[in-house]
């Protein structure tokens, strides 16, 4: 059989970049060594976290906020095996939803490992050991991540008691004591699931701020409102072991700056120290793909690697490992091979924390603008200040919009508070046009709404708010 693209890897960035090639007219496969597409994001990664979040969310509101809401009800109580199976069913919708949209859009689905064999040759090798060998024009690399561990530190997964994501969604019991080694964005969105259905949960982070590329307002501010919800931190601190002790695990941790260690005993132990780049069994070395000091695809502007036809995107190269940078970029690279002009944007790529509140941003942090000597003004917003958030009882956090000084165009956007997550994106297009404080502020925001804070902050950014 013969292709004008073979894409290795169903997760946000394949799937999308077979659609969209498939739209475009290009006779595509896909080759996915799971039995069912989507990838981290899908299977283990964005969408059974989000149905935990959510389905806890509700858990922790039915239990503290309704009373004041004038609904009485008696306490809440945790049926895990049916929150479990709403997130499996979740995760089902979405694969059958991906099946569908293969047999929609006629892409040929080749079941194994996929293996780079030659110019123009994919390999795929079926679970039955059977192999068989494609020809097409053009290859598309999009094995996405795996887990990275702690670097320097032997970390012995049984995904039951020293767990990775993958174990946190799945947790057959609630935890007494959970320890989160790394307080990024799984260890705080995990965490978090756990600690609101009763675990008492301690994040231990190298760094001295939890989310280490969010702006350091937000992140402090965020940090107090989780400790506030029961979440115990221990920032500035190095783990050094990790391993099982009795039925449960131990953490031992050193001041990242000297100092004496510490150990703490915990039912289970989620690592969320990052992931890294997933490329073993394609054969890269055999065709001379290139990779970087770590480990990532090489590739330049346009996702083509040193090697001719052969292309990668998502977290196989470098860029945050985000699904919907992965998207972006399986869109554009489709463009690029179907003869148009593909392109991402990567000073316009919003990232989202789905805990409760969440926390939002995108484009540059005030940090960042600090140091490379950029002058900005900085609006910010209350929500204790916006009526809606009082009417539904999510009065905290703020929007902080941060405008060029001389141009007044918007160069960040960060909120923390109750829908963050969907506000952002007016931040986000507003952006991507390039577009001032004053645009967004002139722009008639409906009342009531949360919305209306994005709208106050950027008031304050080229002039005053009015409802502070
Ligand atoms: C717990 C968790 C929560 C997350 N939540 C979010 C979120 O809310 N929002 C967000 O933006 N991101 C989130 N992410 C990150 C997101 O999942 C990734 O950025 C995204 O999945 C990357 O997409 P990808 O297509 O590059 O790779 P992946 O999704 O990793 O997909 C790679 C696919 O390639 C397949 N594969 C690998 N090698 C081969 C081979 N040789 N042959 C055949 N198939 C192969 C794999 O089986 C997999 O299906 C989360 C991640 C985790 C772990
Ligand atoms: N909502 C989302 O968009 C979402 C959700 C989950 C995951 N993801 C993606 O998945 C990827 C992986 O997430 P993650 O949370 O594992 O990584 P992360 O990079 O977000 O956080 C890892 C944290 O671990 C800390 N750390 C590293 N070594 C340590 C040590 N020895 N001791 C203590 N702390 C240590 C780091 O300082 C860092 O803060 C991220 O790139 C993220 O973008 C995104």
């Amino acid at each position: 059989m013969s292709y004008d693209l073979v894409v290795i890897g169903t997760g946000p960035g394949g799937y999308v970049c077979a659609i969209k090639a498939a739209q475009l007219g290009l006779k595509t496969a896909v080759v996915e060594k799971l039995p069912t597409h989507g990838g981290t994001c899908v299977n283990v990664g964005c969408i059974p976290s989000k149905a935990l979040l959510h389905a806890t969310e509700m858990f922790a509101e039915a239990g503290h906020s309704f009373a004041d809401l004038g609904i009485e009800i008696s306490k809440p109580k945790l049926n895990l095996k049916q929150m479990l199976a709403h997130k499996t069913k979740t995760v089902e919708q979405n694969t059958k939803g991906l099946d569908f949209l293969m047999k929609k859009n006629k892409i040929d689905v080749l079941r194994g490992v996929g293996s780079i064999a030659g110019k123009g040759k994919v390999t795929v090798k079926g679970d039955d050991g059977k192999e068989q060998t494609v020809e097409t024009k053009n290859i598309v690399i999009a094995t996405g991540s795996t887990v990275a561990g702690i670097p320097g530190v032997e970390v012995k997964f049984d995904e039951k008691v020293i767990v990775s994501s993958t174990g946190a969604l799945e947790f057959g019991k609630v935890p007494g004591k959970m320890v989160v080694v790394g307080g990024g964005v799984i260890g705080l969105e995990l965490g978090s699931v756990w600690a609101r259905l009763g675990a008492e949960v301690t994040v231990v982070e190298y760094l001295d701020k939890i989310l280490g590329p969010m702006d350091a307002e937000v992140s402090k501010q965020f940090q107090r409102m989780l400790a506030k919800q029961g979440l115990t931190f221990k920032l500035g601190q190095k783990v050094t072991d990790v391993s099982k002790a009795g039925k449960g695990a131990k953490v031992t941790f050193e001041p990242a700056k000297g100092g004496d260690a510490e150990t703490i005993e915990a039912d289970v132990v989620l690592v969320s120290t990052g992931r890294k780049p997933f490329t073993e069994g394609l054969g890269l070395d055999s065709v001379g793909v290139e990779l970087d000091d770590r480990g990532r695809v090489k590739t330049d502007k346009h996702f083509r690697t040193n090697v001719e036809g052969v292309y990668a995107i998502g977290d196989v190269i470098a860029g945050p490992m985000l699904a919907h940078k992965a998207e972006d970029e399986g869109m554009a690279v489709a463009e690029i091979l179907a003869g148009q002009a593909g392109h991402v944007n990567y000073d316009v790529i919003p990232s989202v924390v789905y805990t409760s509140p969440e926390v939002a941003s995108v484009g540059k942090p005030e940090e960042e603008l600090k140091e490379a000597g950029v002058e900005y003004n900085v609006g910010k917003f209350a929500f204790s200040a916006n009526g809606r958030a009082r009417a539904m009882l999510h009065t905290d956090g703020f929007v902080k919009i941060l405008a060029d000084k001389k141009t007044d165009r918007v160069l960040g956007a960060h909120i923390v508070g109750f829908g963050a997550g969907e506000m952002i994106h007016e931040a986000a297009v507003l952006m991507e046009f390039s577009g001032s404080s004053e645009d967004l502020a002139r722009t008639c925001h409906a009342h009531p709404t949360m919305s209306e804070a994005v709208r106050e902050a950027a008031l304050g950014a080229f002039a005053k708010p009015i409802h502070s």
